[in-house]
């Protein structure tokens, strides 16, 4: 590899050692593939495909690790040779991805937890308040889920986070997780201070919102970028 472009450019190691760093209630997921894939995603010039394709291998990478404090159970199960011990989860698991960008982080999660309940919630952000305003929530008044993890690729003032979160506390549900790609400092200080409760996992804090309320440096308005509804005029 004499030459390369990699040799040329000076290597360095590109997360902590510990690839988890505790932010206030926060905790920051540091890896290099999750550090590589956010880069990708924060391009501008990257197209809505690769775009949709970061966005599942960060989901994949992010939700592993939030979900490591899982309960499970020992099992017994028979392998071709023999009877052996094995787990099961014990908890019930909803995902609860937040329209429109949460829905770009489902599949992959459903790919990890199979079993998991999906229960969608619509909330948009008006454009000159940035207030979330809800438009589906199809939550049932009873029996809620064990463990609840909301998707949203984008935690920016908080406010759509915190009104799932809110929905998700009148449900009863006991253990709340947000799982975003990137938030923003003044964002993630407001629901941990009103949730401090909630587990709250990110790939990486910015420092500032715009005038717009628009995460800075950010990657810009993530459901236009997933779903390729950027507007061209
Ligand atoms: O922290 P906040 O200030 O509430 O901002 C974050 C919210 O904004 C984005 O959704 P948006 O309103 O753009 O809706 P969309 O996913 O339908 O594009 C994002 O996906 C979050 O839901
Ligand atoms: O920066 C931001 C803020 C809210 N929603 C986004 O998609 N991006
Ligand atoms: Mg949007």
């Amino acid at each position: 590899m004499s030459g390369s472009t990699a040799e040329k450019k000076k290597s360095r190691p590109i997360a902590s050692s510990s690839n988890e760093t505790q932010v206030g209630g926060v905790t920051v997921i540091d890896h290099p593939l999750i550090q590589v894939h956010l880069t990708r995603m924060r391009n501008k010039t990257t197209q809505p495909s690769l775009f949709r394709a970061s966005v599942k291998r960060l989901a994949t990478l992010m939700v592993y690790e939030a979900t490591k404090d899982l309960d499970g159970y020992e099992t017994t199960v028979e392998t071709p040779l023999t009877e052996t011990t094995g787990v099961e989860l014990s908890q019930r698991v909803g995902l609860v991805p937040i329209l429109r960008a949460g829905l770009g982080m489902i599949d992959p999660v459903l790919d990890l937890l199979p079993m998991a309940e999906v229960w969608h919630l619509g909330l948009y952000r008006d454009e000159e308040t940035a207030q979330p305003v809800r438009y589906y929530d199809k939550l049932p008044p009873q029996n809620p889920v064990d463990v609840a993890i909301i998707l949203d690729p984008m935690l920016a003032t908080g406010g759509s986070a915190m009104a799932a979160l809110m929905t998700l506390r009148e449900w009863g549900v006991k253990q709340a997780k947000v799982v975003s790609l990137i938030a923003s400092q003044e964002g993630v200080d407001a629901v941990s201070s009103q949730f401090p409760e909630a587990q709250i996992f990110v790939a990486q804090v910015d420092p500032t919102l715009n005038d717009r309320k628009f995460i800075v440096p950010g990657l810009g308005d993530a459901g236009d970028r997933i779903f390729n509804t950027v507007d061209p005029s």
